[in-house]
């Protein structure tokens, strides 16, 4: 993994030793290494943004979003998109620039709508036909024209967990390509004063080695656009062809650079416009979990140690499904490492237990470690994305803190909730 070391027993990242972290912050303890989301930035810039003409890419914030984390996308120089009333508020409340913010969501509420609409979000990726009417009158109360892409479904299949898995023909997400939904759709957008479409986006799913779900979403969009143009005059400006794109947890995870997606869309893109005749549109990527998952690790401290004879060994820690969802959610796994005890021989065979009432509540099964004692810090992997935006308060569980570190430095970014946190909104 990029950014770390070992220096004597300890493990590093981002040039901080994770036990002095655990040490100063407490545990458990999100670290995001703001010198990965920078490099990450800078392959997007590189391999994308200054390869291609007329292209855009957008931070998926539902993978981590912080106050801070918009600052910092916002000097990489990318937009933010957002799926909910919340989000919108933490771009906002950043001073993010409002006109490089894209709103998804499949049932967005009128007061999101709203919130949008009168801060000017740049693009809002509407999902179906009541939303389209509720925008719009929205927007006319308001006296705005928004700027909006239709979200398809493709009808694609990705290789993914089908939790992950959103292009399918079943799918909540997107307008169908069945029937003549869209045709509708289109006309209605056309219809209508307040809302200005501008084409389309879909999203094939999370977590991709491959790109052939995205070539094959790719081929049908614009097989749409020519059909759209021919059947209601409609001309696409703008094909924005979400994330997906893959990082590594275990052995075994094959991911890709980014230009490995990102080459395959524009050629693709390319061929087909050409095939059609089209003039090709401004093309939009949206990567979440590859800009940061890997960019962050949990660090926890170990408790209490069971060992079941010939059965098992468990080892209990001071965090677990509340910082962590994925696991019992998508049997998520994760490379482990022993902080302290980077030296030693893992000889040892045990199960990292979470600490909470719920018996799914394990970390991670048979992994290899040295001989372990309470007080030992764990450091889990690749935590960063889809990890503190997926935190809860279950078993009334305050949540971690949240450090960045940046070539040796460590600052706070989210504090650690207290107990009077978990009672503020109570009466
Ligand atoms: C519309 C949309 N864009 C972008 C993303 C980001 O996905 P990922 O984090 O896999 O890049 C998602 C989540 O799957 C999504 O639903
Ligand atoms: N929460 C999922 C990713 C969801 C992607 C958003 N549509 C995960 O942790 O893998």
């Amino acid at each position: 993994m990029k950014g770390t070391e070992i220096i004597g027993n300890n493990f590093y990242f981002g040039g901080c030793d994770t036990v002095k972290l655990a040490k100063k912050y407490g545990t458990p303890l999100y670290v995001i290494s703001e010198d990965y989301i920078c490099e990450r930035c800078k392959e997007v810039r590189e391999d994308f943004l200054n390869k291609y003409e007329n292209t855009r890419a957008v931070y998926a914030g539902k993978a981590f979003l912080t106050l801070e984390m918009c600052r910092i996308i916002e000097r990489e120089g990318l937009g933010i998109d957002v799926v909910s009333g919340g989000e919108i508020y933490t771009v906002i409340k950043a001073g993010f620039p409002m006109e490089k913010v894209i709103f998804h969501g499949n049932n967005k509420t009128i007061d999101e709508i709203e919130l949008a609409v009168k801060n000017n979000v740049g693009r809002i990726v509407v999902d179906n036909l009541y939303e389209l009417d509720l925008l719009n009158s929205v927007a006319q109360a308001h006296g705005k024209k928004m700027k909006i892409l239709f979200r398809i479904t493709p009808g694609v299949d990705s290789h993914t967990h089908k939790y992950i898995s959103t292009g399918q023909v079943d799918s909540k997400f997107g307008i169908p390509l069945k029937g003549n939904i869209i045709n509708e759709a289109i006309k209605r957008a056309i219809d209508v004063s307040n809302v200005e479409l501008m084409g389309f986006h879909f999203h094939v799913g999370s977590q991709l080695f491959d790109n052939s779900s995205h070539i094959k979403a790719v081929k049908t969009l614009v097989k749409l656009m020519n059909d759209m143009k021919e059947e209601v005059g409609f001309i696409t400006k703008e094909l924005n062809t979400g994330g997906g794109f893959g990082i590594y947890y275990v052995k075994g995870d094959t991911p890709k650079p980014l230009n490995y997606f990102t080459d395959a869309i524009m050629h693709t893109i390319q061929d087909e416009c050409s095939k059609y005749g089209l003039s090709i549109p401004q093309v939009i990527i949206e990567p979440g979990r590859w800009i940061v998952g890997e960019a962050g690790i949990t660090l926890y401290t170990i408790g209490s140690i069971k060992k079941i004879p010939g059965v098992r060994v468990y080892v209990g820690v001071d965090g677990g499904f509340p910082d962590n969802p994925r696991s019992a959610l998508y049997d998520a796994k994760y490379e482990v490492v022993v902080a302290n005890k980077m030296d030693k021989e893992k000889n040892n065979l045990v199960t990292i237990a979470g600490k909470c009432c719920e018996s799914g509540d394990i970390l991670r099964y048979d992994l290899k470690v040295p001989s372990l004692d309470t007080g030992d810090i764990l450091v889990f992997k690749s935590t960063g994305a889809y990890h503190y935006s997926m935190a809860s308060n279950y078993n009334k569980i305050p949540r971690p803190a949240v450090i960045m570190v940046k070539k040796g430095t460590d600052r706070l970014i989210v504090k650690r909730e207290t107990y009077e946190d978990l009672l503020r909104n109570e009466l």
